[in-house]
């Protein structure tokens, strides 16, 4: 890659605890392309929020760091955009106001009202949202407000789009328009984007690469997936692709073979990796629909 955006360099984090400081990163070391879209993946509680919340500037690494375009990132900025698995809307906002709130503090000062309504309105249009705009989070759905707060996100306008889960509460087929969405949009837009997954199929039809990162304590990534298919990617065409099938066994494979072993989590508390698509490949891990953490 010859265009790196964004880049972490031996990022590593010490959360002091009662027993001591506790290592949950350690040297972290990934470049990211502008307009790549990378998925992080791994078992829970290995990292993945951590290493995206620093990149949100939101913790601070406590060894190396992360820059963007050259530029140390320390702190909160519009040029990042986080969206969070429990979409965090204003629950007395309308969903034009929730993201007239971020555009006005993005744009205040260099746009018209009437330029960020449009604005807006296009950002609303761009998640098929424009119909319920004027409705707050308690009157629609789950699948709603996460358009909304994917829509509040990009209307920031930022270079950066970090997704934590942001499709993990929600059903199957709401999910998956979703994800299509988001393949549409980015496609348009250009935007760098880190996205969080539990879910092998989300990440592989939605990645340029996959990053998979080994269990905790001093977590770090264990290996890095190309996905080297042409991008619109159609999901029913690909459920019967060899390759795409390849990508989903090497992921399931990292993570059920390279990684099995979690130590002191009992089975209720591990988040399920889950692989939705139907599978043609016959690795009896891709054989089931849901997977475990083992
Ligand atoms: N503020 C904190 N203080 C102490 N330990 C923390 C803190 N934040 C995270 N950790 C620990 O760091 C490790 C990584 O947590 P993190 O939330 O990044 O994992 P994750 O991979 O995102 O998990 P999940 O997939 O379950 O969301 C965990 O062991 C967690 O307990």
């Amino acid at each position: 890659m010859n265009n790196t955006h964004l880049e972490l360099t031996h990022v590593g984090i010490e959360f002091p605890t009662p027993k001591g400081p506790f290592c949950a990163l350690k040297d972290v070391n990934l470049k990211v392309g502008k307009g790549e879209f990378v998925s992080l993946i791994g078992h829970s509680g290995c990292g993945k929020s951590t290493v995206l919340n620093i990149v949100a500037g939101l913790h601070q690494a406590t060894q190396g760091g992360v820059l963007l375009n050259g530029k140390e990132v320390n702190e909160p900025g519009p040029e990042r955009a986080v969206v969070f698995q429990n979409h965090s809307l204003l629950p007395w906002m309308t969903a034009y106001q929730n993201i007239e709130l971020a555009v006005k503090r993005v744009f205040g000062g260099s746009r018209t009202r009437a330029e960020m309504r449009q604005w807006i309105e296009h950002n609303l249009e761009l998640v098929q949202m424009t119909h319920a705009m004027h409705k707050r989070p308690a009157e629609i759905s789950g699948g709603m407000k996460q358009r909304v707060g994917i829509a509040r996100a990009l209307a920031m306008e930022p270079q950066v789009l970090l997704m934590d889960e942001p499709f993990g509460a929600l059903d199957a087929l709401t999910r998956a328009h979703l994800q299509d969405s988001l393949m549409e949009i980015q496609a348009d837009l250009g935007n760098t984007v880190i996205m969080i997954t539990h879910d092998v199929d989300e990440a592989v039809l939605l990645s340029d690469r996959i990053v998979m990162m080994t269990n905790g304590p001093a977590a770090t990534i264990g290996e890095i997936l190309n996905v080297d298919l042409p991008k619109e990617r159609d999901r029913l065409a690909l459920a019967d692709d060899a390759q795409y099938n390849h990508y989903r066994s090497s992921v399931l494979r990292f993570l059920y073979e390279k990684q099995r072993k979690i130590e002191n989590i009992t089975p209720k508390k591990q988040k399920s990796v889950r692989a939705t698509q139907p599978s043609i490949d016959h690795d009896e891990n891709a054989a089931e629909e849901t997977h475990r953490v083992a």
